[in-house]
């Protein structure tokens, strides 16, 4: 897939593969070691002071990195030693660079993990292909202090899983790109500090391999810019549908698609119109029956869901899709699909958190990027799993993973602001799977700038400044 900026690339431990095997034509991969563990032996020398280091090596190339991080470690007089859990195959690129360190060898102990004060974890990286059994889970957790080579060992590249046991690292170095188990829980809660090192592959590689997946950042997509000539359409109308339960959802999606940057937003209240009537003064409050409103063809972008009971969304979800408009679906309308995810079929951007998702999908299981990726195909439309890494993956394959974001953002209404800020972006004309990016960017930097205590109503003052960030960034290469 083409258009997306590599620097933002993250290649699954398959693609990795690929992306070394290519690059092996050019540079042979006893290099690529020696690069990567040069690479690592320099990031371990800025993170602590000289001291003394096992390293800890499997039987692959992942071993292989460490052999020659142990190398360099010891030309630079540190006092190190590696444990080999199985050694090298013979004739095998790990094989050649182990042969190259000549000190000591200690057995594969938890008393060797322990008498140390670094462990550094080169037993298994991306070639890891089922749970990891003992010795390798008591030796690991025997360490003071861990340095992980590519990936704690434990977790899964592509998934963030766990596969049996895994020790949190204190840093974990990686090579030319982060892998998906670098973001996806708890994969992410593992590595400590994180690094991405260059190890002499060349980004053209990534011309050779499809990339679907990158990190959610502005330059992934633009931003509209508010033009000399611009008016409140267009920069965008967004209406939402609205019920009498539950009028907050409303007004907070509503309020946040104006703080992001509608032209106007109006609520279809029908009956429910006087609990919105004491609302912000600049919102506007409809109570026609909605096929008049649908009569109106500029108010294209809809939001259908928050603050709507599941027998409200019945009324009107399916008048939306007749009438072809552009629909981002929330809250209620999961209720109303849950075991039935073809009735959301027609939206464009669907939000569910994990429980709304596994209420209309199924739980994804050990592999969530594969079920967001999987829900998305099934109803066309861009799905957001919400959480602590929101995964926003495109019908056409297309998957952005997103940690640009606080866990202050679990509080109530949150979602309904996220939304809002989603829906000012597809009225202002983004394609679905930018805006629903764009909008997850923009309400995690909101969080970040509302601070650690705040409630869904505070994240709209800082949308404005949210949006003049990622404008800025956005042009930077
Ligand atoms: N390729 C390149 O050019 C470059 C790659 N680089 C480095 O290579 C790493 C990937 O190397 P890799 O593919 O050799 O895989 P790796 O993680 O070492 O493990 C494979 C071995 O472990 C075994 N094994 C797996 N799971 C197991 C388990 N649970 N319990 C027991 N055994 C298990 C598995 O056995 P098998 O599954 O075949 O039976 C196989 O023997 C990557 O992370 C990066 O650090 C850099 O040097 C830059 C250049
Ligand atoms: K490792």
């Amino acid at each position: 897939m083409s258009g997306q900026p590599d620097r933002f690339a993250i290649l699954s431990p398959d693609e990795m593969g690929s992306i070394d095997h290519i690059a092996s034509r050019f540079i042979p991969v006893t290099t690529l070691m020696e690069n990567a563990g040069r690479a690592v032996a320099h990031t371990v020398r800025r993170f602590t002071k000289p001291c003394r280091v096992l390293v800890l090596c499997g039987p692959g190339n992942n071993g292989g990195d460490g052999y020659v991080a142990a190398r360099y470690l010891a030309d630079m007089g540190w006092p190190v030693a590696v444990a080999a859990l199985v050694e090298p195959r013979p004739g095998s690129d790990a094989a050649s660079v182990a042969a190259r360190f000549h000190g000591p060898h200690v057995p594969f102990a938890p008393e060797e993990a322990a008498r140390v004060d670094l462990v550094i974890d080169a037993v298994f990286g991306a070639g890891l292909s089922r749970d990891i059994q003992e010795p390798v889970p008591s030796v690991l957790a025997a360490a003071k202090r861990v340095v992980a080579i590519d990936m704690p060992s434990g977790i899964d590249g592509a998934t963030g899983q766990i596969r049996g046991y895994a020790r949190p690292a204190d840093l974990t170095v990686t090579f030319f790109r982060a892998k998906p188990g670098h973001l996806l829980l708890p994969g992410r809660q593992y590595l400590g500090q994180f690094e991405v090192r260059d190890i002499g592959i060349s980004a053209a590689t990534l011309k050779d391999v499809a990339v679907t997946t990158w990190r959610n950042e502005p330059g992934l997509w633009k931003l509209p810019v508010l033009g000399l000539e611009a008016h409140k359409y267009s920069r965008g109308v967004v209406s939402l549908c609205a019920g009498e339960a539950m009028p907050g959802a409303a007004r907070l999606a509503a309020t946040s698609a104006r703080r992001t940057g509608a032209g106007l937003v109006r609520i279809a209240a029908g009956k429910a119109a006087p609990a919105f009537r004491l609302g912000e003064p600049g919102l506007i409050i409809d109570e026609e029956p909605l096929a008049d409103l649908l009569k109106d063809h500029r108010r294209r972008t809809w939001i259908c869901g928050p603050g709507l009971l599941p027998e409200e969304v019945e009324q009107v979800f399916p008048r939306l899709v007749a009438a072809d408009r552009q629909i981002l679906a929330d809250a209620g309308a999961f209720s109303w699909a849950a075991g039935a995810p073809e009735r959301l079929r027609g939206a464009a951007v669907l939000t569910p958190h994990a429980g709304e998702f596994a209420r209309v999908f199924g739980a994804p299981e050990a592999d969530p990027p594969a079920a967001v990726r999987a829900a998305a195909k099934k109803v066309n439309a861009v799905v957001v799993l919400k959480g602590a890494t929101s995964i926003i993956a495109s019908p056409d394959g297309r998957m952005a993973l997103n940690i640009h974001a606080t866990s202050a953002l679990g509080t109530a209404g949150s979602g309904d602001t996220l939304t809002g800020v989603i829906g000012a972006l597809l009225a202002a004309g983004m394609e679905p799977w930018e805006a629903a990016c764009a909008g997850v960017w923009l309400h995690g930097e909101a969080a970040l700038q509302a601070g650690d205590w705040l409630i869904a109503e505070d994240l709209d003052m800082h949308l404005g400044a949210a949006r003049d960030r990622a404008t800025r960034l956005q042009f930077e290469k």
